[in-house]
């Protein structure tokens, strides 16, 4: 018989069965006992592996394994196998379970992949076959409380060498098996959106009924006896909670991975985990709108340096070689776009691409990592985590180090150096990009309210004229507002001595400097035009004439705000006469039309006041922008490149944990009041080194972390089946709509409904755990890391001011634990005051303030991929233990069990192909202890 190699359950997603077992379709559990090995000289370590043959094919398939167990002839697993609602799994489906004992754990990392599935003693790869058995699923689905004890043979079919027991086990249910559980639990619910649920999802775990220890003994007992359903999984959730929010989460999670586990708790019962991850399609989505939206705005910006009109020579070859290397850039990130657009295939970036070009754009490995918790005393809890790697430019790489460095070296050097050009700071930089995106928006709209009124008064429409009035008297006062501002008018200076010919009455002298003042006078010949310290400021310069241009424009609303009084006063008193006179129909007309032919001039001159002011206020602003462009070519276009990648990686993951985490929390009122009041807190847990590249990825990934304050959330109604998130804005501040089906919009409060914009923020804790970190300890630096932990832990505590100002005392679930929390925060600091060596206190503690705060979490190293699994699956540990009494005992064998088994081991072989984290010893050695993964499950990887 043919061996095949199967994945666990992403790849089993392609598969839509028809005709499939909805009838049996359950979760199965499995048992073995009294294993007998062939040697005395040693204890038995054992898994089981488990493989399917498909009736139509008879190729033995390799499913999944569990756990190794040390040192028993009665094993008890821990680790589960389910089947995703997908599986092609049918009655006649045969399940083949092999006992294989581990000798020499090194060599066994990838127990599932390299063995052909039914040869016998491979001692050479460290493991020797003990038995096996194989079953239909039908044999058990119609088994006698669905268990079967079978017998494990040797390959011939001679010899028996224990027993194993095999039961089904429906996902969710409780330990009385009463079914109405999981519909009334809305976590439960959640978890389901995960899985297309077209039928039952299959689960099928293994356990030993029997233990050296007397209480799991009974534990088991009871399992067998009682507990044959482990975990059921509700196939139709009911209610908005449940069913209805299946397409907008379907929508962007893709290809789930699940894994089961049970564990023992201090009081000796079972608690029972569901571990899933999922990529997201926002891994692409979200940076093609983004580059979308760059280039519309960098069109936007050279049409606007072209439309500066004449300059005088220097200023004009400045403007011409601004628009080149602009014109360059934006062809690149049409080039990007395209390729991206090319782009099928999966929806998540792998490792080994991250230093693609044309990817370069998209987070690498971003996940959603989820533990599901259903234990025997407190209600079920989810936790979940987004991984991704560190948002950094790895196509542009860090030899000369990150964004942090780069950024203030660039402005350092701008402001010092002599180039030909005038310093701008960049808070006027940013207010000249402010000043442009309101004329943009307010001038189009003040337009079309003005047509409404023109519209209004032809049709002798008393109420919608008024009306009218109403939203143009308020667009054009935020018009008329948005240019009060000081730059404008130094800017509008500026520009007039770049014209050519420009002949001040007196020269233009700089506040600081009389020869500048010379300069300015002879900027015709380049080569003595030399750069300014400030904005040019300049006594004599007609001022008034810009103000007056501006003050015309409120003159011009007063004028139609005059006329429009006029005519409906008019219009009342001839209404009062109205009993006298009966007007017809043909003079209504007239009067009509005279309505509108008295508004129609001064709507026109208001338009042409405030097209003069456009003129001139975007003028005066793109020629802000052209220095600053100028003063930096081409390194501030690299610049803004390089922030724009780390931006759009560090913007899709965001997204992403937006969107889980409004869909989780959908029936949590105090976290949608929290949401709107104060905002999101999102941190992130960075686990990069300080020394060599990955300080530069830190660097890049700090800037691109802050910069996500620029970001707000809108929640609206999805008007259509298509539910991914809109972006709209610019660099200095975009709005992210995220659809929801109405059913779940109506849930939300009314000020989130109304289109209020929810805040972030976002903070970042990196503590280094490499080997590269000790030597960043030993012989480098970790100023780094200390002033972007302190700078942080200011944002938090400012998040936690907010937060206890704005909430009511009673609204987090954890509320009396709000004293925690201020000391959480408080020894928060002292540990990152302490300056600690690999201090992973520091991201314990930043983790459960976060969680304890409804944020969202993220870990983050450079791939996301071995570092982050050895730190998510030591965090779902610690969640086990500090709240859910995950039995002491069995820290070290769950965390174990989640490193060999579970789904983090999975996202490596989706990167890289291969069932091993990428340490070896010496990394290891220097890992803090339990961040070290078990034995035979690291090695040498092509990364
Ligand atoms: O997921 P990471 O921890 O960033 O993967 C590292 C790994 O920690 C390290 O030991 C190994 O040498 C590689 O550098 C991994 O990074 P890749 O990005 O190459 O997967």
């Amino acid at each position: 018989m043919e061996v095949k190699e199967e994945r666990a359950s992403d790849e089993a997603q392609q598969f839509l069965p028809s005709s499939q077992i909805d009838s049996l379709g359950e979760p199965q559990l499995t048992t073995c006992k009294d294993l007998v090995a062939a040697t005395r000289d040693r204890k038995l370590n054992t898994f089981i592996q488990v493989s399917v043959v498909h009736p139509a094919e008879h190729v033995l398939t390799r499913y999944s394994s569990t756990e190794i167990v040390e040192g028993t002839r009665d094993p008890l697993f821990l680790t589960g196998v389910t089947f995703p609602p997908e599986y092609p799994i049918y009655e006649e489906t045969k399940i083949k379970l092999t006992v294989y004992d581990v000798k020499d754990k090194s060599q066994d990392t990838v127990h599932t992949t390299l063995l052909p599935d039914h040869k016998e003693t491979r001692a050479d790869v460290g493991r020797s076959f003990l038995g096996c058995t194989t079953f239909t699923v039908g044999d058990l689905v119609r088994s006698k409380e669905q268990q079967l004890t079978l017998t494990l043979r040797t390959s011939d079919g001679g010899k028996t060498v224990g027993t194993i027991e095999v039961n089904l086990v429906k996902m969710g249910e409780l330990e009385d098996g009463e079914p109405g559980h999981i519909t009334t639990d809305s976590q439960d619910q959640k978890f389901l959106c995960f899985l297309p649920l077209k039928s039952h999802s299959r689960g099928f775990l293994s356990a030993a009924s029997a233990h050296n220890t007397e209480n799991l003994e009974r534990m088991a007992d009871r399992q067998s006896k009682e507990e044959c359903a482990l975990v059921r999984e509700c196939t139709e959730p009911e209610g908005v909670s449940g069913k209805d929010n299946l397409p907008s989460l379907n929508a962007v999670l893709k290809n789930p991975i699940c894994k089961l586990y049970r564990f023992p708790t201090s009081d000796n019962k079972w608690m029972r985990i569901r571990e899933q991850m999922a990529e997201t399609i926002l891994s692409f989505h979200v940076p093609k709108e983004l580059i979308n939206l760059h280039i519309k705005e960098d069109m936007r910006r050279n049409q606007e340096l072209k439309d500066l009109g004449e300059l005088a020579p220097h200023w004009d070859n400045m403007r011409k070689s601004v628009i080149a290397h602009c014109d360059q850039m934006l062809s690149m990130y049409q080039d990007t776009l395209a390729e991206l657009g090319k782009h099928t295939g999966s929806s998540f970036k792998s490792s080994c691409s991250k230093g693609e070009k044309t990817l370069e754009f998209i987070p690498i490995n971003l996940h959603l990592q989820r533990m599901h918790v259903h234990g025997p005393r407190l209600k079920d809890a989810q936790y979940d985590v987004i991984t991704v790697g560190a948002p950094a430019a790895h196509f542009q790489g860090f030899k000369n180090g990150g964004l942090r460095k780069l950024l203030s070296k660039f402005e350092a050097e701008r402001r010092n150096t002599g180039y030909q050009c005038i310093y701008y700071s960049p808070e006027n930089t940013a207010k000249a990009k402010e000043v442009l995106s309101n004329i943009n928006h307010l001038q189009p709209l003040i337009s079309s309210h003005a047509d409404l009124l023109l519209n209004s008064a032809s049709q002798r429409s008393p109420d919608s004229l008024k009306n009218s009035l109403k939203m143009l008297s308020e667009k054009t006062e935020l018009f008329v507002h948005a240019f009060k501002d000081q730059l404008v008018r130094s800017a509008l200076l500026a520009l007039y001595t770049a014209r050519p010919g420009c002949v001040l009455k007196k020269p233009a002298v700089p506040r600081n400097s009389a020869e500048e003042g010379d300069d300015l006078k002879h900027q015709d010949h380049p080569s003595q035009v030399k750069r300014q310290d400030s904005i040019p400021h300049h006594s004599e310069y007609d001022e008034e004439e810009w103000d007056r241009v501006w003050a015309n424009v409120g003159k011009s609303l007063n004028c139609v705000i005059a006329m429009v009084d006029k005519l409906l006063e008019k219009d009342n008193s001839s209404n009062i006469k109205e009993g006298e006179i009966d007007p017809s129909a043909a003079d209504c007309k007239h009067a009509g039309s005279d309505w509108y032919e008295q508004l129609y001039p001064l709507v026109i001159t208001l338009k042409d006041c405030m097209g003069e002011v456009v003129t001139r206020a975007k003028q005066s602003m793109a020629f802000v922008l052209l220095q600053e462009l100028a003063c930096g070519l081409p390194q501030c276009l690299m610049l803004t490149l390089r922030r724009d990648i780390v931006f759009s990686q560090a913007l899709a993951g965001l997204v992403c944990g937006f969107i889980i985490k409004l869909h989780t929390c959908l029936h949590d009122q105090g976290f949608l009041q929290q949401l709107h009041t104060v905002g999101l807190l999102v941190q992130y847990e960075g686990l990069l080194s300080t020394y060599s590249e990955e300080a530069g990825m830190l660097e890049d990934m700090a800037v691109g972390i802050s910069d996500l304050q620029k970001v707000m959330f809108k929640v609206i109604e999805a008007k259509s089946e298509d539910f991914l998130p809109i972006i709209t804005g610019r660099r200095e501040h975009y709005v992210i709509e995220v659809q929801l089906p109405a059913k779940m919009f109506e849930l939300l409060p009314q000020e989130i409904k109304e289109g209020k914009l929810l805040r972030m923020y976002p903070v970042l804790f990196n503590v280094g755990i490499n080997e590269q970190q000790t030597l960043a300890e030993r012989f480098g630096d970790t100023t780094l890391q200390e002033n972007i932990n302190q700078e942080n832990l200011e944002l938090l505590k400012e998040y936690y001011n907010l937060f206890t100002e704005k909430m009511p005392p009673d609204c987090l679930p954890h509320f009396q634990e709000q004293n925690d929390l201020k000391g959480l925060l408080e020894n928060l600091h002292q540990n990152i005051q302490a300056k600690k060596r690999k201090n992973v206190e520091i991201m314990w503690l930043a983790a459960t303030i976060c969680r304890k705060l409804n944020g969202v979490r993220f870990t983050c190293c450079k791939s996301a991929k071995d570092r982050t699994s050895m730190s998510v699956t030591l965090e779902q540990c610690s969640i086990l233990r500090d709240e859910h009494q995950l039995h002491k005992d069995f820290f070290i064998r769950a965390l174990d069990c989640m490193r060999r088994e579970g789904c983090r081991i999975e996202n490596v072989l989706k990167n890289v192909k291969c069932r091993k984290y990428a340490f070896n010893m010496i990394q290891l050695m220097a890992f803090p202890k339990y961040y070290r993964p078990p034995e035979g499950t690291y090695g040498k990887t092509d990364t």
